[in-house]
């Protein structure tokens, strides 16, 4: 079995247990368990001059490898082309992206420290898996070194439709520089379509019925697949006592109202604000049921040194008091709205009390939220997900209420509908949604990407690794 070397922007090994970790972290350090290999990215952590010097850990069962980068960098790459550039305009809202040569060239620049640092350490049987939009450049950067590796790439967020990709001026750039890889994954059919149409229309690809890519003498394959959440463990850990004393706590402080949860990073994405209005239109619809539910909002803030997220913050904490004031009854708030992360154990609890959750993103590339709420419920009672039909989650879980979310009645009329289920129809959607969260976990995510990686050195036509 070929060693992996995983590629990000975060490192996080991650305990079974432990810490606010993303699931893209808990999915990674599971896939590195497996296979052994390397984790390679920036340490979190900013230095005077940059010196590549790389700092090894091994932390559970992972070795990780980090590397400190310098202010300017973390500020054009990082704050910049990544968060302020990129992120925004793959998540469709061009009206929040900022398009500046110095982030360009800082996230470049930075790309090109990442290649020369990792680059000897790469093994020439190594499986190299590049993750995510920070490092879009890195594969065509490491064959510029000479690596002749297969190398893979997954986008865990959006890819948006051409007509809104063309508005970054680099975005020719970008896609080609995509084809230095072998295989391109992304988490749905939508936005594999969405990129080959832009492969198609601005750089004369040919898409064949393999999904093959074509341009000139480079040959990508493309794969739809969705990432998983590792399902038995997550059950195991809402089972677990810190779970259990967590659940207990938030039950009794619920005082026999239902519990409706929200869980993500404090983003314009997650539809934050359209769900506040949502829930506070139950409210006003519902004037028999309004103190029998609370929503529990829990957002710890994310990406604070740029401004959209200050924004999105302000926006909400008014929203969230507004809503409060005008509904709060003496012993009643109708958002508890947390600013905090929780251990995921903690998190398991909370869900397992929650009779809803809560999950509209505007769009997302998956959302693991929503596979966690499933997975962890009690069989003899499961709550009810509402889910965006925007977030890639939702064409794997038809089960779910299925929600637009940017309309506030649709929402309202899921949490109605949700709390009027019975038993039996609850019973019945939460067995579909546990089947398909523990078929296509993690490990089957892991190694459908990386069997399409082996398959591609075994299969010469696919595999030219010239540069493009
Ligand atoms: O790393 P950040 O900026 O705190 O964001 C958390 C995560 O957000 C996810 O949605 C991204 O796809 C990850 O790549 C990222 O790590």
């Amino acid at each position: 079995m070929s060693r992996l070397i995983v590629i990000s922007n975060r490192v996080t090994a991650a305990s079974a247990k432990g810490g606010a970790q993303g699931g893209l972290a808990v999915a990674l350090t599971a896939a590195l368990r497996e296979s052994g290999g390397i984790w390679f990215g920036w340490s979190g952590e900013q230095t005077d001059q940059f010196t590549g010097h790389i700092n090894f850990t091994r932390s559970h069962g992972v070795t990780t490898a980090t590397i400190d980068l310098e202010e300017q960098d973390i500020e054009e790459y990082y704050n910049g082309y990544a968060n302020r550039t990129l992120w925004p305009l793959f998540h469709y809202r061009i009206d929040l992206a900022e398009y500046e040569r110095d982030f360009a060239h800082g996230y470049q620049r930075t790309n090109e420290w990442f290649a020369e640092t990792v680059y000897p350490l790469i093994e020439p049987d190594d499986m190299v898996w590049v993750q995510d939009y920070h490092m879009f450049p890195l594969g065509q950067e490491l064959r510029r070194r000479g690596l002749k590796n297969r190398i893979g790439f997954f986008l865990h967020i959006p890819w948006p439709p051409r007509r809104l990709l063309t508005t970054l001026p680099e975005a020719r750039t970008l896609v080609e520089s995509l084809l230095a890889y072998d295989v391109v994954g992304f988490h749905t059919r939508e936005w594999l379509l969405s990129f080959c149409d832009y492969a198609r229309e601005d750089l004369g690809g040919v898409i064949d019925e393999n999904d093959v890519l074509t341009v000139g003498t480079r040959k990508v394959r493309l794969l739809a697949c969705p990432i998983g959440i590792d399902a038995e463990e997550f059950a195991a850990l809402a089972a677990s006592p810190v779970a259990q004393a967590t659940h207990d706590r938030v039950h009794r402080s619920a005082v026999g109202r239902a519990l409706i949860v929200g869980v993500d990073r404090l983003d314009y994405s997650k539809g934050l604000e359209e769900r506040f209005l949502g829930y506070e239109r139950f409210l006003l619809e519902n004037p028999a049921e309004r103190k029998e539910v609370v929503l529990l909002q829990i957002a710890p803030p994310s990406r604070a040194d740029v401004e959209s997220y200050q924004r999105i913050r302000n926006t909400l904490e008014g929203l969230a008091g507004r809503i409060n004031g005008a509904h709060a009854g003496l012993d009643w708030v109708p958002i508890r709205y947390v600013n905090q992360g929780y251990p995921r154990d903690a998190l398991a609890g909370v869900y397992r009390a929650s009779r809803i959750g809560l999950v509209t993103p505007l769009r997302d590339g998956m959302n693991l939220v929503a596979k966690e709420y499933v997975a962890a419920q009690d069989p003899a009672d499961p709550g009810v997900l509402i889910l965006s039909r925007f977030a890639g989650a939702a064409d794997q879980m038809p089960e779910a209420l299925l929600v637009n979310p940017h309309s506030a009645e649709e929402i309202a009329d899921a949490i109605g509908r949700a709390l009027a289920m019975p038993l039996d129809e609850r019973q019945r959607r939460w067995q579909a949604l546990m089947e398909g969260v523990t078929r296509e976990d993690v490990i089957w995510w892991r190694k459908r990407f990386t069997d399409a990686l082996a398959a591609v050195a075994a299969d010469p036509p696919a595999t030219a690794s010239a540069e493009p």
